[in-house]
């Protein structure tokens, strides 16, 4: 079968992105890793399959899978590249889009100077709704990772985030902590684990060990996950710009039973096709 696909990525986090709207697509577990590979494949943080929605009022559906061929819940950068992705390959020519996720529907926009802004939806933080192993919802959990507590704070954005303060993001052990927190017994379906220096109110450095592909160079919900823990502990205001080491995101959150609200570049580098 050949597949014709779109080489993207939101801030360095890359996708390969499948029209399964024209195109008849069966994906194992195993070719989306095969695909994923850095040197013997496509290579991608994440693939995105691109699907109609059966669901009145919804424009599209789309899936998400890391690069070991998990199936995921939710991906920022990866919304706002599905969104340039169906206008590009003339699958709608809406500016606003409804999709629906495996955790909801969200709610893309195409800026005109380019960026997509999206509605992420509603934070969730009861850990049964992370899920996380604890007795009640909290602002902050100890986590022992490495013999050492930890301050996290747990964030449900469709998809698992544990965010800890850190002094320095340029510093923080990433490497070494990401994968204790990822696989840590507390959280049964794993974690993205996200590293957050306050540079001020308005302002943080974030790196993120996310579930399944390691460090990315920018996670969209592990920002959106950072700045409600932020705002929750009373660290940041209310719209704050996101330094992630493939550039900036603006994230903003009014509060208890608002919407996330990211706003972020999306590009196409190539399309391309490929014999599975
Ligand atoms: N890169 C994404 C998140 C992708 C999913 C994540 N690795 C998970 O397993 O939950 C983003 O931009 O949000």
């Amino acid at each position: 079968m050949k597949l014709q696909f779109s080489k993207m990525h939101g801030l360095g986090n890359d996708f390969m992105v499948i029209d399964g709207v024209r195109q008849t697509v069966t994906l194992s577990k195993e070719t989306i890793g095969q695909l994923g590979h850095r040197n013997f494949g496509v290579g991608f943080d994440q693939l995105l399959l691109v699907e109609k929605s059966n669901t009145p009022g919804i424009d599209f559906r789309y899936r998400i899978f890391n690069c070991d061929g998990s199936e995921v819940e939710q991906c920022g950068n990866g919304s706002r590249c599905f969104a340039r992705f169906v206008f590009e390959q003339g699958l709608t020519n809406k500016t606003e889009i409804a999709v629906e996720t495996a955790k909801g529907v969200i709610y893309p926009k195409l800026e005109a100077d380019g960026n997509v802004t999206v509605n992420m939806g509603v934070p969730r933080f009861h850990p049964t709704e992370i899920p996380f192993q604890a007795p009640e919802e909290a602002i902050i959990d100890p986590l022992i990772v490495a013999g050492q507590v930890h301050d996290i704070s747990v964030v449900s954005m469709g998809n698992p985030h544990a965010v800890q303060v850190v002094q320095s993001a340029n510093d923080a052990p990433v490497a070494e902590h990401g994968p204790l927190i990822e696989n840590h017994p507390r959280f049964p379906q794993k974690v993205n684990a996200g590293f957050m220096e306050i540079v001020s109110r308005t302002e943080i450095r974030l790196r993120v060990f996310e579930r399944a592909a390691g460090e990315t160079l920018a996670c969209g919900t592990g920002a959106c996950a950072a700045v409600v823990a932020g705002i929750r502990r009373g660290l940041l205001d209310e719209s704050v710009l996101v330094h992630t080491r493939g550039g900036d995101l603006r994230i903003s959150w009014a509060g208890a039973a608002q919407p996330v609200m990211m706003t972020g570049p999306a590009v196409t580098v190539f399309t391309g096709s490929i014999d599975i």
